[in-house]
């Protein structure tokens, strides 16, 4: 099964996911911000700025214009940073087919609104949940690049369309499962970037693998409770859009949340990495939107509010170590 693929967003994961999309047949043009991205990934076949040493099949192509990206695509997938959805989007709306069905990428709540980015896309674009996808899963950027054997989930409400898109997307080293549970993935994915910034905030203080296991588990307790009362199913929190994400998140030196986080610990300041990166690392804003999220419903959630601290610059990373041993003890389960 294939077809015309639009992928807005010419970044790492804009441009690995376009690999796999070109691995298991569909033509793919890649909508990047900025022209000299198009120009790298149309004439020298790799995106030299965030995916150096990857080639490219030729069959992805790519362009500045949205316009010409969208034309006749069936498919769009949507791979801008979280934060930046909602005012990318009425300059792709008008040139995007009717029946096209939407998939985000994209792993971040919007600040202020507190929506997933599926909600974001219905409400800005008016478009029903049987065109809206989501995929994700332990997926690092580079590692899906060089083609290392990855599963994944592709959630849509209406499993028919989930079907018809896991066909699309299964690549000879990427296997998809379907869902329906799009809050499920959507929160999951979110919530382990926080959690891997506080890991790596513990592996710059110089802390071992007690400590970031412990981290991890409760980062996924903390992940389940909140997910669930908005209607998460909690299997979706123990598969690979839950665990399997946080675990990879969270154990990988090439997740950008992880070293945003290590930074942190080791003494830099928030300024000094936005200053020294131009990759986005969502768990740093989506902190606060995720925070705000779980004070609304009355959850509680010690690792986003703590980080969310953090990042602000009200709380050293290592009060926030001693905070989460310092808590009034409870039960583990409940
Ligand atoms: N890199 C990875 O391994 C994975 C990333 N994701 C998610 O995919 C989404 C995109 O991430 P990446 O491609 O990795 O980020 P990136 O930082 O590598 O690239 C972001 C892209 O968006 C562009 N961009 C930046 N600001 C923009 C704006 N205001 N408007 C339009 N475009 C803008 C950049 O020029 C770049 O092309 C994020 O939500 C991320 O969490 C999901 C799975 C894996
Ligand atoms: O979502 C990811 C892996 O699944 C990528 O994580 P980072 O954004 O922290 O690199």
């Amino acid at each position: 099964m294939s077809g015309k693929v639009a992928v807005l967003g010419g970044g790492s994961w804009g441009t690995a996911f376009s690999i796999v999309l070109a691995d298991s047949g569909n033509d793919v043009t890649i909508w990047a911000r900025r022209e000299e991205v198009a120009e790298s990934i149309n004439e020298r076949r790799e995106n030299a700025e965030y995916l150096p040493g990857i080639q490219l099949p030729p069959t992805i192509k790519a362009t500045h214009d949205h316009e010409r990206a969208l034309v006749d695509a069936d498919l769009v997938v949507l791979a801008v940073p979280s934060q930046s959805l909602r005012e990318n989007l009425p300059a792709f709306l008008p040139f995007v087919q009717p029946d096209a069905v939407f998939v985000s990428l994209m792993k971040g709540v919007e600040l202020g609104t507190l929506k997933r980015m599926s909600e974001v896309v219905s409400e800005v674009g008016d478009v029903g949940p049987s065109r809206i996808a989501v995929v994700s899963g332990p997926n690092l950027a580079r590692e899906i690049a060089r083609r290392e054997p990855a599963a994944s989930v592709v959630a849509c409400e209406d499993e028919d369309v989930a079907t018809i898109l896991q066909k699309r997307i299964h690549a000879p080293a990427f296997r998809p499962y379907t869902s329906v549970d799009v809050l499920g993935c959507e929160l999951g994915g979110a919530y382990k970037n926080v959690v891997a910034l506080c890991v790596g905030m513990a592996v710059g203080l110089g802390f071992g693998d007690n400590t970031t296991a412990s981290l991890i588990t409760r980062g996924l307790a903390e992940t389940a409770r909140l997910a669930m009362n908005q209607g998460a199913n909690p299997l979706t929190l123990m598969g690979l859009a839950g665990l399997g994400d946080l675990v990879a998140t969270c154990s990988s030196p090439l997740s950008r949340n992880r070293t945003f986080g290590e930074k942190l610990g080791q003494g830099m300041t928030v300024d000094e990495i936005y200053g020294s990166t131009r990759q986005v690392a969502e768990g740093a804003k989506s902190c606060s939107s995720l925070r705000a999220l779980a004070e609304r419903t009355g959850i509680e959630a010690p690792i986003v509010e703590n980080v969310d601290e953090v990042v602000a610059g009200r709380m050293s990373t290592s009060d926030l170590m001693h905070s989460f041993i310092s808590r009034d003890p409870k039960a583990e389960m409940g």
